[in-house]
Formats: C-alpha cells, sequence, structure tokens
C-alpha cells in the first residue's frame, strides 16, 4: 500500500495516517512524497514505520552530500535542498505553537525566517575520542559506536584542521578521562569551541567577537554554535527589549547581556553554571550576575520591577514554577529564546493564562542539515 506524507513533525519524523485512521510516523522523508513502508511497530498512540520504497519523491530531496550520512548519527536532514530545510523547520515551530500552545498563528506575526551558510558554519562541537584505538569521530545513528571522522562538512577551518592533525585531541581526551569527565557514551568527549584565532579545548579560555562586542568563552561552557546567524539572533533579541531593567534569565556567559546592555539600563543576569558567569564578568562588567537556578533565585524576588525578562532556557523549557513568578513581576514584554518549540509551546500556554500574549515569532536556521532550529518569541501584557 502507498502512503502519501502529509507534514514533518518534532524531531524530524514525517507523518502519515494508516486506513484505521492511525497516525504513522516515518523518518528520512519529505512532505508530499508518496512512499511504500515497512517494519511497522505499535508504540502508544501511534505507529513507527520504515521506507521501504519511494515511489514519488519530493522535488526538494536530494542524495546527501556528505560521505559519512546514514552511518554517523548527526546532520539527518542532508537529504532535502537547503534552501527548504529552514522552511520546512518553520512549519514544525508553528504547528507546535499551535497544538501545543493553542495559539493560532493568524493571531501573531511570524517574521521573516533568517538563515546563513548551509555548511561549514558550526563553531563548537563534541569530539568523541577514543584513546586506544586512536579515533576521534562521532556517534553513530542509532547505536553507540564511533564513526571516525576525517573532515566534517558542518564544522568551520579550525575545528577541521584538529579532526586532520588530532594530537591535541587525545591530550585533551587523557586529561577528561583522568579527571573523570569524559562522558557516559563509551568513549572520551572532548568539547571544542573555535574563536577568533584559536580553538579551545576543555577550560581553555578564548577570544571570539560578535558583531562589535568581545567575548571570553571555553569549550565547556555554552556558547551558540552558529556563527554565521549569532549577530542576527543577539541583535534581534536585543532590538526588541523596551525600557530600563531587563533580565536576562538562563544567561550564559552573558551573550544577550553585551547586547541588552545600554546607558541608563539595569542588566541583571542569572545563570547556574559559576564558570559562565566569572567569564561573563570579563566582558560585561556592568551587568548584575547572580550564580543560581533561576527557579531558586526567582522565588526571592517578590514584587520585582522589571521592563522585559528575556528568557533562554535549556531544551527542557522553563521550571513549571516560572511562568506565574514571572507574571507577578508585571513586565511589558517577554522575550523567549526557545531551542526546542516542544517546550516552547507549553510555556507559551502557561504565559497566556498569566496575561501575556504572544505579538511575534522568528526561526533562525542556526542547524542546517539537522530538524534543530532556535525560535524567539516575543509576548506582551
Ligand atoms: C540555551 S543556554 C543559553 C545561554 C545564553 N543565553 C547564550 O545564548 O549563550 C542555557 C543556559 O542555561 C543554563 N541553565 C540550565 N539550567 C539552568 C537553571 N535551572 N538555572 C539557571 N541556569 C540554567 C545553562 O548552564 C546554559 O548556560
Amino acid at each position: 500500500m502507498a502512503y502519501q506524507i502529509e507534514k514533518l513533525i518534532q524531531g524530524g519524523a514525517g507523518l502519515t495516517t494508516s486506513k484505521e485512521g492511525k497516525r504513522i510516523l516515518v523518518m528520512d522523508v519529505l512532505p508530499g512524497e508518496l512512499v511504500e513502508l515497512g517494519h511497522f511497530q505499535e508504540k502508544s498512540g501511534y505507529i513507527r514505520a520504515t521506507v521501504q520504497n519511494i515511489l514519488q519523491a519530493s522535488e526538494d530531496r536530494i542524495t546527501p552530500p556528505c560521505p559519512y550520512w546514514g552511518r554517523c548519527g548527526g546532520c539527518d536532514f542532508q537529504y532535502a535542498k537547503d534552501e527548504v530545510q529552514g522552511v520546512l523547520k518553520e512549519g514544525i515551530v508553528l504547528d507546535n505553537i499551535k497544538r501545543l500552545g493553542g495559539i493560532d498563528p493568524a493571531s501573531f506575526l511570524t517574521e521573516k525566517l533568517e538563515t546563513g551558510p548551509a555548511w561549514g558554519y558550526r563553531n563548537r562541537v563534541r569530539f568523541h575520542v577514543d584513546i586506544a584505538e586512536r579515533k576521534v569521530g562521532f556517534l553513530a545513528r542509532k547505536s553507540k559506536s564511533l564513526v571516525p571522522i576525517e573532515h566534517c562538512p558542518i564544522l568551520c577551518e579550525k575545528l577541521n584542521a584538529l579532526l586532520e592533525n588530532p594530537g591535541r585531541l587525545f591530550e585533551a581526551a587523557r586529561t577528561q578521562m583522568f579527571s573523570n569527565r569524559g562522558g557516559s557514551s563509551g568513549f572520551i568527549e572532548v568539547p571544542a569551541f573555535s574563536g577568533d584565532d584559536e580553538v579551545s579545548l576543555l577550560d581553555e579560555v578564548v577570544k571570539t567577537t560578535v558583531g562589535d562586542h568581545i567575548f571570553f568563552v571555553t569549550a565547556s561552557v555554552f556558547f551558540q554554535s552558529n556563527e554565521y546567524l549569532l549577530p542576527a539572533l543577539t541583535s534581534y533579541v536585543a532590538s526588541h527589549a523596551v525600557g530600563s531593567t531587563v533580565m536576562d534569565l538562563y544567561s550564559g556567559v552573558g551573550t544577550f547581556s553585551a547586547f541588552l546592555q545600554q546607558p541608563g539600563r539595569q542588566v541583571i543576569a542569572v545563570e547556574r553554571q559559576k564558570q559562565c558567569i566569572s567569564l561573563a564578568k570579563r566582558h560585561t562588567p556592568y551587568c548584575e550576575f547572580y550564580s543560581e537556578p533561576v527557579e531558586q533565585w526567582a522565588k526571592r524576588q517578590k514584587g520585582a520591577a522589571v521592563d522585559t525578562v528575556v528568557v533562554d532556557p535549556p531544551r527542557v523549557g522553563l521550571d513549571a514554577s516560572l511562568p506565574s513568578l514571572i507574571a507577578s513581576w508585571k513586565s511589558h514584554r517577554i522575550i523567549y529564546v526557545s531551542c526546542n518549540s516542544v517546550t516552547l509551546g507549553r510555556d507559551l500556554q502557561r504565559f497566556a493564562s498569566e496575561g501575556y500574549t504572544l505579538s511575534q515569532v522568528k526561526v533562525f536556521d542556526l542547524y542546517p542539515q539537522t530538524f534543530h532550529s532556535e525560535v524567539v518569541a516575543i509576548l506582551d501584557r
């Protein structure tokens, strides 16, 4: 039997429907494609299946250009043309806001999708190192084995130079192993970040410039990993902040704080990782920094007066206690930066019940060749 793919949903699965009306999820497909399916697996509330044959391929389908495609666990969206990937991911975001947030996309403005170079963009990565076999690579698709990589086409040049000449990576892997920080994959994980001039491994501090701001960053802390789109993301967030008191919650090394700072404005940044805060103090000296979990800090801010609250939580989204605590500060505007539109949708609904309306949304395709993207949602009281 032939199945037609209706659309892509969270995680990049294609959605189709069985004769009995059950939802079937399939990977490696594109909307509109006509496919034969096999290996049906019943899950709770849906069926998983795999493509056996593509009867009618989408015009947007291409042969994945990377030689490691299908084996390496990264970059699973390479089979779509570069120019349609962001559009399809924007569709997934709007769908999640509608389904999980209960907000009709016709009720807010969707700003133009922001895209950049589709290859060679990534300046932060976790290499997996097998010290005994002297191999470096990434974990395989759906398995815990290592795919040795000689050149990764989404990484920037300086990170690829490390793959060509991996001596420093083996040294760093040994340091990780002796300090028991190697990760849980069975291989030693070595984080790397490419700054302006040098690559940081582990806790080495390097300088990186975004727009006209200089940051000090290590590979061990969070920093956005697309060097081409970060200036657009930071200026979009900063240009939508209003008023003289702004909070930057989940601040990392103060990436947004640096752009939010301006004469006459108080910027308060909260981040639980101490290493982030000590780096942030070097490049954003005029902000007030607090190093503790946001949910714990927020409980003590009864009666706070704030004009704009920026939140940029990890994939799990906001702690359930936060939307009502943040709403109690009565800020005019909330700027929600999200890397997971499922938890964004859930949190938007919580903010809606606290009196905030979603005004606009903009998707930044920070991670071409993958199903990930970054979204900025602007809510007004
Ligand atoms: C998605 S990153 C955003 C960082 C920063 N806004 C940026 O763009 O570079 C999320 C940050 O939140 C921090 N974090 C995670 N959970 C937290 C919590 N409960 N309280 C405070 N910070 C947290 C992480 O250490 C990380 O730096």
